[in-house]
C-alpha cells in the first residue's frame, strides 16, 4: 500500500519527468528548425496551400526525426569512380578526403578503395583504373553502390566521344539500372575546358532518363565545387537511409 503522500510525491516525480521530456523536445526541435530553415519555409508554404493539412505536420515531425536519426547514427555509402584515364579520379579522392593536390599522379592500377568520414557518413570510395585493360571491370564495381561518379576531362576535348560512349555503354547494363549519376567536368581552371551546357551535350546527359543525373563542374586542382560535390553525396548516402 502507498501512502497517500507517497501517491502525491510519485505524481509530482512523473508531472517532473513529464515537462522535462517536453522541455528537451522543445529544445531539439528548435535546434532543428534553426540549423533547417528551408524545411520551415517548406512547412509553412505546404500550410498555406493546404490550410495546415496533417501532411505538412507530418512531414515536418518526419524530416525532424531523420534530423535526430542522423545526430546518433552513423551512415554509410559506397560509391564508385569511373571514367577514362587522367580524368582526375584519384585527384577527386586525394580533394575530398584531405583538399590536397599533385601533378605527380600514378595512374591507379585496378583499383583503390578509400574511405572518407564527412560529418556523420562514412564513404567508401572505389577509385577505379580508367585504362582500356581496366574498364572491364566498372560494371562489376558499379552494382552495389549508390551512387556512380563519372569524372571526365573537360579540357580534354579530343577523348570526349569515348568517355561518352563508355558512360552509356556502362549505364545500358541492366544491373546498373535506376543508379543515380552524378557527372562530374573536371580541370575547368584550364582555359580550354568545355563549359557545363557544352558538356552536357557532347555527353548526351539530356538522353539517359532512367535514373536521376546530376553534373558539376569542378576543378581539382583548385578545389572549385569540391563542397557541392560532397554534399550531393552526403544527401544520397541520407536518402538510402
Ligand atoms: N589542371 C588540372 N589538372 C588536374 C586536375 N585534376 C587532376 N589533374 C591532373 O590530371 C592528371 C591525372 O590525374 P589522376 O587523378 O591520376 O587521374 P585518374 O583519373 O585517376 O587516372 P587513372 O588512375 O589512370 O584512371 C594528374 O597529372 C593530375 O595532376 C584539375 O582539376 N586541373
Ligand atoms: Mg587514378
Amino acid at each position: 500500500m502507498i501512502s497517500l503522500a507517497g501517491k502525491r510525491r510519485l505524481s509530482k516525480a512523473e508531472g517532473q519527468l513529464k515537462s522535462s521530456g517536453i522541455y528537451i523536445i522543445s529544445i531539439l526541435l528548435l535546434i532543428f528548425l534553426h540549423s533547417k530553415p528551408s524545411s520551415v519555409h517548406l512547412f509553412f508554404s505546404s500550410s498555406l496551400v493546404f490550410n495546415f493539412s496533417a501532411s505538412s505536420l507530418m512531414g515536418l515531425w518526419e524530416a525532424f526525426l531523420n534530423w535526430l536519426r542522423s545526430l546518433f547514427f552513423k551512415q554509410e555509402m559506397e560509391l564508385s569512380l569511373i571514367g577514362l584515364q587522367n580524368a582526375g579520379k584519384t585527384s577527386l579522392v586525394n580533394a575530398i578526403a584531405t583538399g590536397g593536390y599533385s601533378e605527380d599522379m600514378i595512374p591507379t592500377v585496378g583499383f583503390n578503395m578509400r574511405k572518407v568520414t564527412k560529418g556523420n557518413v562514412t564513404i567508401k570510395l572505389w577509385d577505379l583504373g580508367g585504362q582500356p585493360r581496366f574498364r572491364s571491370m566498372w560494371e562489376r564495381y558499379c552494382r552495389a553502390v549508390s551512387a556512380i561518379v563519372y569524372v571526365v576531362d573537360a579540357a580534354d576535348h579530343d577523348n570526349l566521344a569515348i568517355s561518352r560512349s563508355e558512360l552509356h555503354d556502362l549505364l545500358n547494363k541492366p544491373s546498373l539500372n535506376g543508379i543515380p549519376l552524378l557527372v562530374l567536368g573536371n580541370k575547368i581552371d584550364k582555359p580550354e575546358a568545355l563549359s557545363k551546357p557544352a558538356l552536357t551535350d557532347q555527353m548526351e546527359l539530356k538522353s539517359i532518363t532512367d535514373r536521376e543525373v546530376c553534373c558539376f563542374m569542378i576543378s581539382c586542382k583548385n578545389s572549385t565545387n569540391v563542397d557541392s560535390v560532397i554534399d550531393w553525396l552526403v544527401k544520397h548516402s541520407k536518402a538510402k537511409g
